[in-house]
């Protein structure tokens, strides 16, 4: 599975969560990778830890101001990025043209969408994978996997029916090993998860938490 952990703009230490990162994934067999925000990739890849961009926009070098170019969040480190996250949606085009920037910077690339159906339209944009978040759990601790299962196993559909090497993740409200696993039991290869561990007392022992059972 892999554990990709969204640190938004949430006060927490990027570093101090990077190595508990670091330090996690070289305990397990899963996969857990940190997005911070753009002005913390370069800090946050020195840690060690698998460092991903939160976003890269539809453009390449040039007049492009206060613009995200994935050349550059490649150079401060990151191998990955999410693109039209839930809180930073993208026009169908823009989402298009971020996967070839992306793709262009050698990023690895995550797809977020809100539903089944915008899944089948993110997967036939060519990304290395699509994440389903429904908005309104975001953010609430109430697991996807739980709250709403189905959307889950109908966004795994919807993205094979489309291109079968597209990986699905599932994210919102995940917090703990066994919304993991319920995760993984619906067919989801991943979780996209963020206040469950960045806004968590002790990261580290989140994060733990979160690949205990994998
Ligand atoms: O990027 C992460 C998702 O929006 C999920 O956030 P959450 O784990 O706080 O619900």
């Amino acid at each position: 599975m892999f554990v990709l952990v969204n640190l938004k703009t949430y006060p927490c230490d990027p570093v101090a969560v990077a190595e508990a990162v670091r330090d996690v994934n070289e305990s397990t067999d899963a996969r857990v990778a940190v997005a911070p925000q753009a002005a913390h990739l370069e800090r946050v890849a020195e840690t060690g830890a698998e460092t991903w961009a939160q976003h890269v926009d539809p453009i390449d070098y040039g007049s492009n101001t206060g613009h995200t170019l994935a050349e550059s969040v490649a150079e401060a480190g990151a191998v990955g990025t999410l693109i039209n996250h839930s809180e930073q949606r993208l026009k169908l085009a823009d989402v298009d043209g971020a996967v070839e920037a992306a793709e262009r910077a050698g990023l690895e690339t995550v797809v977020c969408a809100n539903n089944p159906a915008q899944i089948g339209a993110a997967a036939a944009l060519g990304p290395d994978a699509v994440a389903v978040e429904p908005p309104e759990l975001i953010g609430t601790g109430t697991p996807v996997s739980q709250a709403d299962p189905d959307i889950v196993e109908d966004a795994v559909e919807a993205a094979q029916a489309v291109d079968a090497d597209v990986s699905v993740l599932c994210g919102a409200g995940i917090s703990t090993g066994d919304d993991v696993v319920a995760a993984g039991d619906l067919g989801s290869e991943g979780v996209l998860l963020a206040s469950g561990v960045a806004k968590a007392d002790d990261p580290t022992a989140a994060l733990e938490d979160l690949v205990a059972p994998l």
